[in-house]
Order: structure tokens, then C-alpha cells, then sequence
């Protein structure tokens, strides 16, 4: 990049791109907004187009950057008081002022948007109602001269009105939103297309890999349409490179969908700001290597939201706060939230607000009273986000990445077994799962740990637990009846077994690294455990290779109200 091209002042080029069709690119060399997607530095262009066969149609006018420039171009190519018709492949507050000063100069023009599109404009400005025309899926539009216009619906997260426009005559494709880059250049399309590689993937990367769903959905929707060139809202048009370009949308979204680790970003946004925010932690969170499912709450039907939060390693909602409450789309994607998935998923919680924020405050303290863990400090932001906050919301996303990779290796059983030489039953009796626990005790000085997974709560009354020993752990000192021990029951996410496992290597006495204190009963209490119990052994049983101890459980406490209990998931029933 040479500083002499960030000099140049913003302009409009034209050029023709098809018959009777005229691109109109609004350019800047330099960064145009402070969103993530703009990050690269390389300027962008709003792509604008214009179809004048016996109608006329503009298609997606760009926003408030470029009016002035962009009406005064305009006027030099076509009469507006001759333009029949402005498609819009979404919509956008930031186009209103262009669109304002349009539909005033050329008021016989009819607005052609999805249902969605239509809906918001006609709430936003209900005095251009009967201007507003909503097409569905496949409603064609005469131009004359072959201009005859195919609407595809292309719904997705982010833009939940996106609309393709088809054109046979001339086999272009508007993609708007889909198939762009940010960059600016003289070179009007993509001979050189394979140096748009780094700019095309940084916007699919922004724009799209969190819908990657949605993205195969619109791609499969023209695949049969036989288009030779995508027009697309930003960047170069695409005329040398669309299968490959297609191709690369395919793999990138399939790329997505094979992750190994998945997060649910759930969140409404009625003006903008909180999908801002949504948009660059789900950039932290794919630049580590995670996929993201976004849902728009406002969208998403509830058995939706149900089945990607159970498919969800991390969960993340964001919402506004209007009028004192969450709106209530995210009130119940919430309470599917906390009904359904599990308490060891990581959870996360972000929002714009205005003065008082109660949704974030609310969203945050039923997940927490839930006890779900936090992978980042709530964050809570007045309004439109800055630059240094998106990179904050980026850095939280890259927090929580790194979080779900650790608890992920956590919970992988150390001892893998090929399947196949593991029967079945035994398969079956791994998938018990047990509260991994320290059981300390105490033989005058001498403090012994022993690491367990093989514990269940036994009796109400008195509360009393069973414990399941084998031979080789030693566990002489709750072996009779009267003995005292205290069982630490482990958290989630602190290595503190590795102290206590057979193979330590990290010395003869585990408490040495350790924060203890000690028991009423004389044994020791791990303060790092999530909670503990004194207990008295009542009974035992001599069961196969096992001693069951029974004990009644004297006293306890919860030593972090934060945080889930450490669990010992195993591949088979055959070993630890
Ligand atoms: C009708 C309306 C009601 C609002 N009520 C509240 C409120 O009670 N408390 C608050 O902190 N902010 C309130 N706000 C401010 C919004 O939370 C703020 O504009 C926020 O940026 C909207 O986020 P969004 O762009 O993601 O929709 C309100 C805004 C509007 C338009």
C-alpha cells in the first residue's frame, strides 16, 4: 500500500458490466468504518448498478459515505425522473439518507425489497408505503429487452431481508453481501483474482462464517441458475473467477461445519449495535479455530435454539436493553439456555445499552446463579461500540476459544481404546460418569490424598455417600468403621488431579503445592476444591475387586459458589 493512494479523494467509476447495464462504484482508499470487517486497511467501494432497458432499475444505492458523490454521478448517466424502479439486496439505516434524497428526486420510483426489508421501512418511514413493493422467492420483474429480473430470498442471521437479483439477459448475479472483498482498486473486475484471496476470505471470515449454514443454503438456492458473473455490494465484480469463487465459498463453510468445538452466539439487535459486537467476538472466536453458529433470536424458531444449544460446546448471548428488559426473543432463547444446556458449558454474556443495561445485568445473573462458568467478563457497552471495544470483543472471543480447547483436553479420557478392541458392554458401563474428588485422610502426622471418580450421594437421612476402593489404593485409613476422611470435591478446570494420579510425577507429597487447611476432623481441605464434606465411615462391603465404604457425612461446605464440579468421563467400563 503507498501512502500516495490513501491521498486520493473519493470518487465514483462507472463502467459498463453487461447489455444496458452500468456499474456506479463509490470508492475510498481509506478505511470507511470502524467495524471489523474494514480492519485490513485497503479501502473498499459500494457497488451500485444500474439496468436501463425499456424500465430502468438501480440496484442497492450505496449509504450516507457517498450520496453527494454518488447522485451527482448518477444524474450524469440516467434522468431520475425516468427510474422505475430501486432494488435493494437488504436494508440498512445507513442507506435512508441516500434513499431519502432518491425517492424525493424520483418520486414515481417503487422500492422492490424481500418481506422482511419491507417491513422494517414501512416502520421506519410510514409515509413510503405505497411505494414499497415485497417480492418472495423466484417473483420475476419485466425490464423488457430480455431484463427479465428473478428475486431469490436469501435470508441469513445478519441480514435476515438479503435478496438476490438474477438478470438472464445478461447472466449477472447481485449478490450484495454475499461474494465482496474490501479493497479498492482501479481494476474493476477479477482478472487477478488469486491476489484477492487474503480480502476475500478476511470478508467471508467477518461476514459469513458464523451464518455458514445459511451461506450453503443461498448457494445452493442459484446453483441451477447458470450465472456468469456476480455483481456483488463491495469490491471487485466477479466475472473470471465465479466457479472458483464458488467453490471457495462451499469449502470455507464446510471448513466451519467440521470445527471441532462449537459456539452458539444467540442475540437480538434492534438498531445495530449489539450485532456489532456480536460480529467481532465471533472474529475472535473463528480466529482460534471455533466454529460459530450466530441466531438472530428475532428469527430463530425455539426448536431451533434448542437443538444448536445442545449442540453447543459454549454458549454466548447478547441482547439490548429497551424499556428496563431484554427484548423477548432473547427472554426465551434464555430460557432455553438454562432448561436445557448443561451446566459444563461455557457461557458468555455481552450488550449494548443506554443508561441502565438491565437485559446484560439480568442475562448475566441467571447464568450465573445457574452456575455456568464465564469465559469472559460480561461485557456491557454504552451504545455504538468504539474501535478499541470491538478489539476488546474480538480478544473476549479469542478468551473463550482458548477456554473451550482447554476444558475440551480436559474431559478427553487420558487412556484412549480403540473401539473396536472394547466390547460393547463395557463401552456402555464407561458411559457412568462420577464427580472426579481428593479423599484426604490422617494418620497422626501423616496426610495421604487418595483421586476418585467412583462416589455417589447414598442416603437423605442422615446424608451419607458411598465410595468404591480398590486394593491398590491404599485407602487403609478409611477402611473401619469410626474412620475419618474428608472428601474435596473437584472444579471443573483445575488441573488438581494431576497431584494425585498414580503416575504423578510431581513428588511424594501432593499437599506440598497445594493450599490446604485443615478439617475439624484433622484431615486436610483442599481450598482449591469446590466444596468439601467431613465425613465418618459407617459401614463397608467387600464387593468383586472393590471395598464399598459407606460414610455419613458429618459437615461441608461450598468453597466456590462459581464453577461446575470436575467430572471423569471414560471410553470404557473396564478401567479408571
Ligand atoms: C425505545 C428504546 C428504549 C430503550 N430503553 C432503554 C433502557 O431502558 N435502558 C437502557 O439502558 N437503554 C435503553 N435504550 C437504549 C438502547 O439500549 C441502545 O440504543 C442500544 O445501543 C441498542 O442496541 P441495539 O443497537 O443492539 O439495538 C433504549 C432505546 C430505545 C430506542
Amino acid at each position: 500500500m503507498s501512502t500516495a493512494t490513501f491521498s486520493r479523494a473519493r470518487d465514483v467509476q462507472v463502467a459498463d458490466v453487461g447489455e444496458q447495464t452500468q456499474v456506479l462504484r463509490s470508492r475510498t482508499w481509506e478505511r470507511l468504518k470502524f467495524e471489523v470487517e474494514y480492519s485490513r486497511q485497503r479501502g473498499t467501494t459500494a457497488n451500485s448498478y444500474l439496468i436501463q432497458a425499456e424500465k430502468t432499475a438501480l440496484i442497492d444505492p450505496p449509504g450516507e459515505s457517498f450520496t453527494e458523490i454518488y447522485l451527482e454521478e448518477l444524474a450524469r448517466h440516467l434522468d431520475l425522473s425516468t427510474l422505475d424502479y430501486i432494488i435493494l439486496g437488504h436494508v440498512n439505516p445507513n442507506r435512508r439518507v441516500t434513499l431519502e434524497k432518491l425517492l424525493a428526486q424520483a418520486p414515481q420510483a417503487t422500492l422492490i425489497c424481500s418481506r422482511p426489508a419491507a417491513n422494517a421501512l414501512k416502520t421506519a418511514f410510514p409515509d413510503w408505503e405505497s411505494r414499497i413493493q415485497a417480492v418472495r422467492f423466484e417473483d420475476t420483474l419485466d425490464l423488457g429487452q430480455g431484463h427479465q429480473l428473478v428475486f431469490i430470498t436469501v435470508p441469513t442471521p445478519r441480514w435476515p431481508d438479503g435478496l438476490f437479483t438474477y438478470d438472464p439477459a445478461t447472466k449477472i448475479l447481485y449478490t450484495d453481501k454475499f461474494f465482496g472483498a474490501h479493497i479498492c482498486e482501479d481494476t474493476l473486475f477479477d482478472e487477478d483474482w488469486k491476489k484477492l484471496d487474503a480480502e476475500r476470505r478476511y470478508y467471508f471470515d467477518c461476514l459469513h462464517a458464523a451464518q455458514a449454514k445459511q451461506v450453503e443454503a443461498a448457494l445452493d438456492k442459484v446453483a441451477m441458475l447458470g450465472a456468469r458473473c456476480y455483481a456483488p455490494g463491495h469490491g471487485p465484480v466477479v466475472r473470471y473467477s465465479l466457479s472458483r469463487f464458488t467453490y471457495d465459498y462451499r469449502q470455507w463453510c464446510q471448513g466451519q461445519k467440521s470445527l471441532d468445538l462449537n459456539v452458539a452466539l444467540l442475540y437480538t439487535s434492534a438498531y445495530g449495535n449489539t450485532g456489532i459486537l456480536a460480529q467481532a467476538i465471533a472474529q475472535g472466536l473463528i480466529e482460534n479455530g471455533v466454529n460459530v453458529e450466530s441466531i438472530n433470536c428475532e428469527l430463530a424458531e425455539p426448536a431451533e435454539i434448542n437443538r444448536i444449544v445442545e449442540a453447543s460446546d459454549g454458549i454466548i448471548i447478547g441482547s439490548p436493553t429497551l424499556g428496563g428488559h431484554a427484548p423477548t426473543q432473547i427472554q426465551t432463547a434464555l430460557g432455553i439456555v438454562l432448561s436445557t444446556a448443561a451446566k459444563t458449558k461455557l457461557a458468555g454474556v455481552f450488550g449494548s445499552y443506554g443508561w441502565s443495561g438491565e437485559a446484560i445485568d439480568l442475562i448475566e445473573s441467571k447464568l450465573k446463579d445457574a452456575n455456568y462458568r464465564l469465559g469472559f467478563d460480561t461485557i456491557r457497552v454504552r451504545f455504538s461500540p468504539t474501535p478499541e471495544i470491538l478489539q476488546q470483543c474480538q480478544a473476549a472471543g479469542a478468551t473463550f476459544a482458548q477456554t473451550l480447547k482447554k476444558t475440551k483436553k480436559l474431559r478427553t479420557p487420558r487412556q484412549v481404546v480403540a473401539e473396536a478392541n472394547t466390547d460393547r458392554t463395557e463401552q456402555a458401563v464407561g458411559r457412568i460418569i462420577g464427580s472426579l474428588c481428593v479423599v484426604t485422610t490422617r494418620d497422626q502426622e501423616n496426610h495421604k490424598g487418595i483421586l476418585t471418580s467412583w462416589i455417589s450421594q447414598a442416603t437423605f437421612n442422615p446424608p451419607g455417600i458411598m465410595i468404591a476402593i480398590a486394593q491398590e489404593q491404599n485407602a487403609d485409613l478409611m477402611s473401619h468403621i469410626g474412620d475419618q476422611f474428608v472428601l474435596n470435591i473437584l472444579k471443573e478446570g483445575r488441573n488438581i488431579r494431576r497431584y494425585f494420579s498414580r503416575q504423578s510425577t510431581l513428588g511424594d507429597n501432593p499437599f506440598a503445592n497445594l493450599e490446604t487447611k485443615t478439617a475439624d476432623n484433622g484431615c486436610l481441605i483442599l481450598t482449591e476444591a469446590l466444596a468439601y464434606l467431613e465425613c465418618t465411615v459407617t459401614n463397608q462391603l467387600e464387593c468383586g475387586d472393590r471395598r464399598l465404604i459407606y460414610a455419613v457425612v458429618n459437615k461441608g461446605d461450598v468453597l466456590e459458589s462459581n464453577g461446575v464440579t470436575a467430572v471423569e468421563h471414560r471410553k470404557s467400563g473396564s478401567h479408571y
